[in-house]
């Protein structure tokens, strides 16, 4: 039996990672953690009385193995480092991570041999988006991202779609985007090492991605959409065992597919 804390099991992620820990046989919940903790959102869940709820990060004593987090941007670093720091090992869904971060956060983890994983994208789709984004790459290397999500979401542009960028960037070498006088701003999008990135924010989308590639006389497009909060489950549950027995902190989760 593996035993689990979710880290912000009231937000959306954290909720669906409560029914699918639930409705693992390997799995047990044995702590949640989220700031603010209310007692509406705890009565819906059904948590059982076992389950021992933290609202604050210094608080937490827990015999948990793995640390599973969904949460915010601004805590993904501090969370990480305190799982990590207590032995606990981490799966980190939450975005916003730097690269530089990502590196503090991976020698940490061999430091203490605390191993586990930080994945911008648990979703089956998703993960062949970018895999079949770096092999197109290769061959037609210049290429564009536009992201769309649900109007919630606090970070721009999506963890996926960053790395994306960074595996399109890597396949093809450096290259620059064509220029062009902006006369709205911001209007090309964001720009990673020549790979613009475009976010849109709309009510009614989940999370969806898709990459434009472009060549003499012809295109190539490569979308994927996650139009449930479930399909990211698949990829989480992959990664718990995984996480449980690892003494390296990896980054993506086609590292362990
Ligand atoms: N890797 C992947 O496959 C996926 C990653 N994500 C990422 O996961 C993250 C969460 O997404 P989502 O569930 O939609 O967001 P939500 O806003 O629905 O949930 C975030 C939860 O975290 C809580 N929270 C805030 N601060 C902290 C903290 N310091 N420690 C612990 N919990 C905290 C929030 O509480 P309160 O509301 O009280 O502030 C809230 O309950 C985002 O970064 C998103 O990009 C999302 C989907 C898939
Ligand atoms: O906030 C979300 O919803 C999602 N966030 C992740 C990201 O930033 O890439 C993964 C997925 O896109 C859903």
């Amino acid at each position: 039996m593996i035993k689990v804390l979710v880290s912000g099991f009231m937000g959306s992620m954290g909720q669906k990672t409560v029914q699918m820990i639930d409705n693992t046989d390997d799995f047990e919940l044995v702590a949640a953690y989220n700031p603010g903790i209310d007692t509406v959102h705890l009565q819906g869940m059904g948590l059982s009385d076992n389950v021992k709820l933290f609202s604050k990060l210094g608080d937490i004593q827990t015999d948990a193995d793995v640390w599973i987090d969904f949460t915010v941007p601004a805590a993904a670093f501090e969370n990480t480092k305190f799982a990590i720091e207590h032995g606990i090992h981490p799966v980190i869904g939450t975005s916003g991570l730097s690269e530089e971060q990502v590196t503090q956060l991976q020698q940490l983890a061999a430091d203490k041999q605390v191993g586990g994983i930080i994945a911008p994208n648990f979703g089956i789709s998703a993960v062949l988006l970018m895999k079949f984004a770096k092999e197109a790459a290769k061959y037609m290397p210049d290429a564009e991202i536009i992201e769309m999500h649900h109007q919630d979401k606090l970070d721009a542009p999506s963890g996926t779609a960053l790395s994306t960028a960074q595996m399109i960037s890597e396949a093809r070498g450096e290259k620059k985007a064509p220029a062009s006088e902006e006369t709205l701003k911001g209007v090309r999008g964001g720009d990673y090492h020549g790979v613009k990135i475009h976010s849109v924010r709309l009510p009614g989308y989940v999370a969806h991605e898709q990459v434009l590639f472009g060549s003499k006389g012809e295109a190539l497009t490569i979308r994927q959409d996650s139009f449930d909060r479930a399909s990211f489950m698949s990829g989480v549950k992959i990664a718990v065992p995984y996480a449980a027995k690892a003494s390296q902190l990896i980054f993506g989760l086609e590292n362990i597919l």
